[in-house]
């Protein structure tokens, strides 16, 4: 017998590293019910979510069909939440398939580009759709986020170094761009040029995005999840640092937007806008 108060959890992307977590933390909350899990990686096809996540068997098995899944959530009494945890590639289309059937999405999946959230938001705003797109769960990041904004009223010069191992498929980090954009939104113009620089190496001063801040990447194993943000004005720099040693650290944050999304009417971009 269903319990109809519980929240049921859609969880695309089950057989990832994310996706693992996710299954855990949903598994063990009072509040939500793991109804589906979807993954497209064919070693795990069939095999129950929860056997693969390592936390016992949860009688739901992975399969490679988002859309009979969500047929399947919308079977339910409670309004049910799509996390994603996928691929840059497909979390559009995963997005604009949950919000069609009336599946709020969670979306920790990055890469989506601004036209892309735009879109998204505007079909959510249509469908009276609650979605969340949060590049980063961690609390410690909306707290780094939070001191630059600070910083950012004294400091001109600013450059940002993001850190990850080697298996994130696009960079610069969700992360990096978003912080970059809280910057850019405090309407200053950054790093007004001092000098003609010429890149001997392409690629040696990082990317810039509209904001005029520069991004750096780096992906070495060993790696999980760090940045940086380094402020500069003559005779002192300013760095604001965050690591990351375990995905458990997103898993509040997760949790937070699984329950703060059923609230919403439209899209919000930011564990910051949750809190
Ligand atoms: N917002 C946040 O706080 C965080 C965000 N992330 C982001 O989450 C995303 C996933 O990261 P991570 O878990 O490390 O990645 P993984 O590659 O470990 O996991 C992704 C899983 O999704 C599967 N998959 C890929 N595309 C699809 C699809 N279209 N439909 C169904 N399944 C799919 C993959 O299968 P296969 O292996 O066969 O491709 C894999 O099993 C990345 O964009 C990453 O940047 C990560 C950490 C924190
Ligand atoms: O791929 C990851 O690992 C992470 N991706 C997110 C991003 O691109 O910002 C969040 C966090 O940095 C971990």
């Amino acid at each position: 017998m269903v319990n109809e108060a519980l929240i049921p959890v859609v969880v695309n992307g089950a057989a990832g590293k994310m996706g693992r977590e996710v299954v855990k933390t949903v598994a063990q909350a009072d509040d939500m019910m793991l109804i589906g899990a979807v993954d497209h990686n064919p070693e795990v096809l069939g095999q129950d979510a929860g056997i693969v996540a390592g936390c016992g068997e949860l009688e739901v098995p992975i399969l490679n069909d988002l859309q009979s899944v969500l047929v399947l959530a919308t079977q339910e009494k409670v309004q049910g939440v799509m996390v994603d945890f996928t691929h840059p590639d497909g979390v559009y289309e995963n997005v604009r398939s949950a919000i069609a059937y009336g599946v709020r999405p969670v979306v920790g999946t990055t890469g989506l580009s601004p036209e892309q959230l735009d879109d998204l938001g505007e079909f959510a705003e249509k469908a009276s759709t609650g979605a969340l797109v949060i590049p980063n769960f961690s609390i410690g990041m909306v707290l780094l986020q939070q001191a630059a904004l600070q910083a950012s009223k004294y400091f001109d010069h600013v450059e940002i170094i993001e850190l990850h191992h080697n298996q994130k498929a696009d960079a610069p980090s969700g992360t990096a761009i978003k912080t970059a954009q809280m910057l850019a939104e405090m309407g200053k113009t950054y790093n007004p040029p001092s000098v003609q620089e010429s890149e001997k190496l392409p690629g040696a001063r990082g990317s810039v995005g509209e904001e005029n801040i520069r991004i750096h990447s780096v992906r070495l194993p060993g790696l999980l999840a760090h940045q940086e943000v380094i402020f500069g004005a003559p005779g002192q720099v300013y760095t604001l640092r965050h690591d990351t040693s375990d995905r458990a650290c997103y898993m509040p944050g997760v949790l937070l937007a699984i329950r703060k999304v059923t609230e919403l009417k439209s899209l919000v971009y930011g564990l910051e806008k949750i809190l």
